[in-house]
């Protein structure tokens, strides 16, 4: 167990969306890099909402190495994976469907299971244990990226404002039947899982964001859920905002450069 605090957040702001899309690219590229170099592969997990559309930096990409990404949802909506409401859906549409990325690489939820959440989550688990747990039996795997979003009321992944999930310590991925966004059943990767990545990036754009960015990073003693992800030492939280995004901000940022 580390005895180091969390380090503290780095924060990346950008005048303008289009250089925030392209300086993300770049971050995922090197953080690709040193993974495989590392270990072989690059294990990553996505998220839905605003997020996948900012990954475009990545199609096209020649430096990308498809087939050494193992990807699974920080969160997911629990419908047909054909739903527009699937995260799933919308990572393809906007993403997978545009890259030479083998399918087998990208775990989805089992549609077999959509009227069972609790079998769907657990479920779920197991692709991340046979993933992480044989190969680097730890506690809790240690994904080398999860990349998040932070919606209006300060929730991220699945995980919402009051909700008693926040306080989930041993489960991997858990579920959610009462979601305050709809579709309101959902699973989401824990908060243990979250803060045991290597690098934790979330991704805000857009004057709508600003607010709860100001909230989320200048007073995180009021602990919104994005205010909770806190990735262990040596695990890095960094965040990619825009320039209306971080308006309000308080803390100091600076440009990422490679
Ligand atoms: O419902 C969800 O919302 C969050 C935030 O979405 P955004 O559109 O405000 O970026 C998203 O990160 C999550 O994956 C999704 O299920």
């Amino acid at each position: 167990m580390s005895h180091h605090p969390p380090n503290p957040p780095i924060i990346h702001s950008f005048a303008t969306t289009e250089v925030m899309v392209s300086s993300l690219a770049s971050f995922i590229i090197k953080a690709q890099k040193d993974s495989i170099d590392k270990k072989g592969r690059f294990t990553v997990a996505l998220s839905g909402g605003s997020l996948p559309k900012q990954l475009s930096g990545l199609i096209g990409n020649p430096a990308v190495k498809w087939d050494k990404w193992q990807v699974f949802y920080a969160d997911e909506r629990v419908v047909p994976l054909t739903d527009p409401d699937s995260n799933h859906f919308l990572c393809s549409n906007e993403l997978f469907n545009k890259v030479p990325i083998p399918k087998e690489n990208i775990r989805t939820i089992d549609i077999a299971l959509l009227d069972d959440l609790e079998e769907l989550s657990d479920a779920y688990e197991k692709e991340l244990i046979k993933e992480f747990a044989q190969k680097d039996s730890a506690r809790f795997p240690v994904f080398d990226l999860i990349l998040l979003g932070m919606g209006p009321d300060g929730h991220t992944a699945s995980l919402f404002p009051g909700h008693e999930l926040l306080a989930e310590e041993d489960r991997w991925v858990a579920y959610i039947e009462d979601s305050p966004k709809p579709p309101s059943k959902r699973i989401t990767l824990t908060y243990p899982v979250i803060n045991h990545a290597a690098r934790v990036v979330f991704v805000a754009a857009g004057a709508a964001k600003a607010d709860i960015l100001c909230t989320v990073l200048d007073h995180p003693e009021q602990g919104l859920p994005a205010s909770r992800v806190k990735p262990a030492h040596p695990g890095q939280l960094f965040w990619f905002v825009d320039q209306p995004a971080a308006a309000k901000l308080q803390v100091s940022s600076d440009e990422f450069k490679l």
